[in-house]
């Protein structure tokens, strides 16, 4: 539906163009541009890891051409349009899709309006946003020395995340320090997964890391999906002498009622939600308190319009944000994100995995850490643009995510 009423001047905020730009410093990235008549662009992220291009296609034949002509301030008719318009509801792809050109019509908006997208949403609710980093390393010993690094680097927050004896390769260790690229070959490379082995570790890793660094510091740990719900029960038990922030993803949430089991058991707070793209797959989490932190960010969810709406019930049942914020998201989400950080309410925690040189030299950003908390900075919109002819000289390479067998062979998660 378009606003151009017969006889008025030309409307300005009618979107004249809408791209989809596709990028690998270093890594993929898929970023949505809109730009109106009256000159004003946005940009918004549509990167999901090992499925860039399903999302490209699925922007450029299905969504970008019914975006012209369009105005741009209809942010709400334009979700809908796209959401009920589809049939097909819901899933990565096209929450992805439509988060991207959400983010880059509030973008717009904010620009237009001359102010940061905080203000925006409704003014900054805290100085800054408190931002986790990530320690790995092959050994207990070795993550320790990395999250002393961090701590001397002025995080308030630092996941922990090591190898585990007997087997060659787990979630979140890699030669990179600062930053986290899982998706390392063109097609799945395949890692051996063992709970029995991981199981003892982790408790081990956080009685090391609270002798190292003390209490003052928040310790997080990504299980990412690989117990039972009664296995991550115990987990959570062994570790409350030690006080995590959170323990993540513990088991696959597709069963929501699964977390009664795990709640049973223990009081380590827990953080679900970066694989969710709607509040559909999070809503029994949230209304029984199952869950104390929901991940859930704007590039995979359906952009600010639909994260404000599942932010809005955690606030109900006391569950706090803390985003998923890895390499693989873009500067773009990242900006984005800490605007919205900064404004909701019932925020707790960012994840903060930084990205290469190449990669910011690509998405020039506002954002700017300080003393373990990221502030969005207060350029007009959510400060985050594209070098579009830099990113050109970045082609697409193939890239996908692991997979993790048992060492029987038997398919687990990664
Ligand atoms: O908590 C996290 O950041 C992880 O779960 C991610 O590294 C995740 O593995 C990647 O985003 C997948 O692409
Ligand atoms: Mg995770």
């Amino acid at each position: 539906m378009t606003l151009d009423r017969a006889g008025s001047a030309p409307n300005k905020h009618a979107i004249v163009d809408a791209r989809v730009i596709v990028t690998c410093p270093g890594r993929n990235f898929v970023t949505v541009r809109i730009e109106t008549r009256g000159g004003v662009h946005g940009i918004g992220d549509a990167t999901l890891n090992g499925r860039e291009l399903a999302v490209a296609s699925y922007l450029t034949d299905h969504v970008l051409p019914c975006l012209i002509g369009r105005d741009a301030r209809q942010i709400e008719d334009i979700w809908q349009f796209f959401y009920r318009g589809a049939y097909w509801r819901r899933g990565p792809v096209t929450m992805t899709a439509i988060a991207a050109v959400d983010v880059a019509l509030w973008d717009i908006k904010a620009k237009t309006a001359g102010m940061p997208l905080y203000d925006l949403l409704g003014g900054a609710s805290r100085r800054g946003v408190m931002v986790y980093g990530h320690a790995n390393g092959g050994t207990i010993d070795e993550t320790i020395e990395q999250a002393r690094h961090y701590r001397a680097m002025g995080y308030k927050a630092i996941r922990l995340q090591s190898g585990v004896p007997g087997l060659a390769a787990t979630y979140g260790v890699s030669r990179d320090k600062l930053f986290y690229e899982p998706a390392d070959s063109a097609r799945p490379t395949e890692q051996v997964w063992s709970t029995a082995k991981y199981l003892p570790t982790v408790p081990k890793l956080f009685e090391a890391a609270r002798e190292a660094l003390g209490w003052e510091v928040h310790l997080l740990h990504d299980v990412h999906h690989r117990l039972t719900p009664i296995e991550a029960g115990r987990l959570g038990k062994d570790l409350e002498p030690f006080r995590p922030f959170w323990l993540e993803d513990c088991t696959p949430a597709e069963n929501q009622e699964s977390f009664r089991l795990i709640r049973q058991h223990t009081t380590t707070p827990l953080a679900v939600g970066e694989v969710f793209n709607s509040v559909w797959d999070a809503k029994q989490l949230i209304d029984e308190q199952l869950i104390d932190y929901i991940r859930t960010t704007l590039v995979h969810a359906g952009g600010i319009s639909h994260v404000r709406r599942i932010a809005h019930l955690a606030e109900l049942n006391n569950v706090r944000t803390g985003f998923h914020g890895a390499t693989d998201l873009s500067p773009a989400c990242m900006g984005a994100a800490l605007h919205f950080d900064l404004w909701v309410p019932n925020f707790g925690i960012q994840e903060y995995m930084r990205h290469t040189a190449e990669t910011d030299a690509v998405f020039p950003h506002a954002y700017t850490f300080d003393q373990g908390e990221l502030h969005p900075g207060d350029a007009p919109g959510h400060g985050v643009d594209i070098d579009e002819k830099l990113a050109a000289t970045f082609p697409y390479r193939a890239a996908s995510l692991p997979i993790s067998r048992l060492e029987d062979g038997t398919m687990s998660d990664w």
